[in-house]
């Protein structure tokens, strides 16, 4: 069912500092930032090639990556990203094997204005998943 890693996600308390160090230190290619209030996060992208890195800083009061960096306050991995060809039929698929999708259960638009879903790190191993329909 899931296919390509679409992207891994890194959560930073500074989304400036965190560019600085990958286009200058790193020597990365790093997109604009990206405002998205309906997530609660500004974001900018680095294509590696063959994944992309998502950098993801919190935007508002209710930003649900807060806790995560009151939990790791320099930062770390958030979530990674797998493509899926129907969002519809893996979401129903997952739910039927127990696991748990998380908001409202209905896809949103993500970053890339595709449909996107997110899935309890609990049920898989610790790590927070987001599907994307490519
Ligand atoms: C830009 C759009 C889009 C894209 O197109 O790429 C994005 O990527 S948006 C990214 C941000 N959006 C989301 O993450 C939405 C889904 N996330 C959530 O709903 C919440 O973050 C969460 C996963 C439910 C966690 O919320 P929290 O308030 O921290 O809940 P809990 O305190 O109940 O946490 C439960 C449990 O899970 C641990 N946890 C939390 N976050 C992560 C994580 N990213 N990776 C692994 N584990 C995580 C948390 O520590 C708790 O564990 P215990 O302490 O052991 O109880
Ligand atoms: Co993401």
């Amino acid at each position: 069912m899931i296919g390509r890693l679409n992207h891994v996600a890194l959560a930073v308390p500074d989304l400036a500092a965190a560019v600085t160090l990958y286009r200058d230190t790193l020597g990365a290619d790093v997109s604009a930032p990206q405002a998205l209030p309906e997530h609660g996060v500004t974001v900018v992208f680095i294509d590696v090639g063959n994944t992309k890195i998502e950098l993801l800083e919190p935007l508002g009061e209710g930003s649900t990556i807060r806790p995560f960096l009151e939990k790791n306050p320099s930062g770390g991995m958030h979530h990674v990203c797998y493509e899926v060809d129907d969002i519809i039929a893996a979401r129903d698929r997952l739910t039927a094997s127990g696991a748990r999708v998380l908001g409202d259960g209905q896809p949103r638009i993500g970053a890339h204005g595709k449909p996107v879903l997110f899935l309890h790190p609990k049920d898989f191993m610790g790590a927070l998943i987001e599907l994307e329909q490519v």
